[in-house]
């Protein structure tokens, strides 16, 4: 094949769909002689077993017993050899390699006659000789391109390859025996109506010529895996990059609530160890960090210091008990938020005595401040109703006195705004107390 077989008896291939063409054209009917191999169709031809070939070389021995058409088909002829042979171009580079040679074929005369000293190898057939290459008996075969092809490709000899052109290419004729030489001119006219269509459509159903650069292939294979692996990896590393940003983004969102988290607590620490936790006043604690620095600062201007102290608060807490307590000493808080000015610094001292830092204020301005704070809590209806009152302590800041002993005079007078009577304001003046009603 692609010439001719024997398929289930039938005579099948190119030769025959030009033979079944010609039987048509000429109104006669073929009968097959089946035969096994190439030499024994010749044979035939020569005994006169049979009266026709469909498809044949003309040469001159075989002039001798046949007469032939016109040539209908050409075909290259190449030669074959093992992948790891060189490209030998033709005949002229064979040198001392063993070709294979189907026996009875035109080629074989032809090279008796051309290249005699070529060593040659008689096979039966064209699949032998193929075989006997791949095997290693043979260095070359000679054949058509196109049965190496079917041959090469339904054996899967993938090994071999086409190593260069074998010769004259054939050009196929109808032979018939001498006898009937007659038939010649109907035989070419019947082949001359082969149209061009014709031609190919036979050529198209049989050859499956499939011209392969093996090595192309697979380098091709080669670059294309590299190719492919190259992507993949670059696929993965990209997933991997997105899945490691989406954990690293995941991260730094936790870090930043975290830090938030950090913060807030930072503040709220800050704030409770800054401030009173029940009336969120500033504390005892901030307070006097306050006036340590503003003994240390020597540009402090005038301030005075008030101490004020809730009136009878036992009784409250007695009376209704301490969340009441609780409740007046928030209420109180309050007020002194309201009423101190933006600079000054009110603190609850502990109990239910308060502290506030005047800054630029003599002991005038504090006792305004003083008096208000008392008017606010006495128009203040506190928790159940209650009214409270308050006695105050005032102390101006003499220059270059400690805060320290500022304070204690305050609370001196504070002390004696209680004595007196409570609900009232007494001022420090010098070691003595002044009394405000
Ligand atoms: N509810 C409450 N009571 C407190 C708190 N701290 C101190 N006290 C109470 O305040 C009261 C202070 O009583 P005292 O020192 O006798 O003074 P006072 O009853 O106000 O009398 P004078 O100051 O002399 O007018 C006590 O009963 C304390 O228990 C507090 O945080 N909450």
């Amino acid at each position: 094949m692609p010439y001719e077989a024997l398929r289930e008896g039938l005579h099948s291939g190119m030769s025959s769909e030009y033979l079944t063409l010609v039987a048509q054209q000429l109104g006669i009917k073929m009968e097959l002689v089946p035969t096994n191999s190439w030499q024994q169709t010749l044979q035939k031809l020569r005994d006169g077993d049979c009266e026709l070939s469909p498809m044949l070389n003309r040469s001159q021995q075989r002039d001798q017993y046949l007469a032939f058409s016109q040539v209908y088909f050409y075909a290259p002829n190449v030669l074959v050899a093992r992948k790891d042979q060189p490209f030998l171009q033709n005949f002229e580079h064979v040198g001392r390699r063993v070709l294979a040679v189907p026996g009875g074929y035109r080629l074989q005369e032809y090279l008796n006659i051309y290249y005699p000293s070529i060593e040659t190898l008689n096979v039966a057939s064209e699949r032998d000789g193929l075989q006997a290459v791949a095997d290693g008996q043979a260095d070359l075969f000679v054949g058509s391109l196109y049965s190496i092809n079917a041959y090469i490709q339904q054996d899967a000899l993938a090994d071999l390859k086409i190593a260069g052109w074998g010769g004259p290419q054939d050009e196929l004729r109808i032979g018939v025996i001498h006898k009937y030489a007659y038939l010649l001119p109907e035989i070419n006219q019947a082949l001359s109506t082969v149209t061009e269509r014709q031609h190919l459509d036979i050529q198209n159903r049989w050859n499956n010529l499939r011209i392969v650069e093996n090595s192309n292939v697979r380098l091709a294979w080669q670059i294309g895996l590299v190719t492919l692996t190259a992507i993949l990896l670059l696929v993965a590393w990209n997933l991997w990059i997105r899945r490691y940003n989406l954990k690293l983004a995941e991260q730094n969102r936790q870090l930043v609530k975290l830090r938030h988290e950090l913060e807030a607590s930072n503040k709220e620490l800050q704030f409770l160890s800054d401030h009173d936790p029940l009336t969120k006043l500033h504390n005892r604690h901030f307070f006097n960090h306050c006036i340590d620095q503003d003994n240390r600062d020597p540009t402090q201007q005038q301030s005075s210091l008030i101490l004020l102290d809730i009136d009878h608060f036992k009784a409250v807490n007695d009376g209704y008990g301490h969340q009441v307590g609780d409740q007046i000493l928030q209420e109180l808080a309050q007020i002194l938020r309201q009423c101190v000015r933006e600079h000054d610094l009110a603190a609850r001292w502990g109990g239910e005595e308060f502290v506030i830092l005047c800054h630029n204020a003599d002991i005038e301005d504090a006792v305004a401040l003083a008096r208000r704070i008392a008017d606010k809590v006495e128009e203040t209806s506190f928790s159940r109703n209650l009214a409270i009152s308050c006695s105050f302590g005032i102390a101006e800041v003499r220059q270059h006195e400690p805060m320290q002993h500022c304070f204690e005079r305050a609370d001196k007078a504070l002390y004696e705004a209680k004595s007196l009577g409570r609900n009232r304001i007494s001022i420090s003046k010098g070691d003595t107390s002044d009394n405000m009603g």
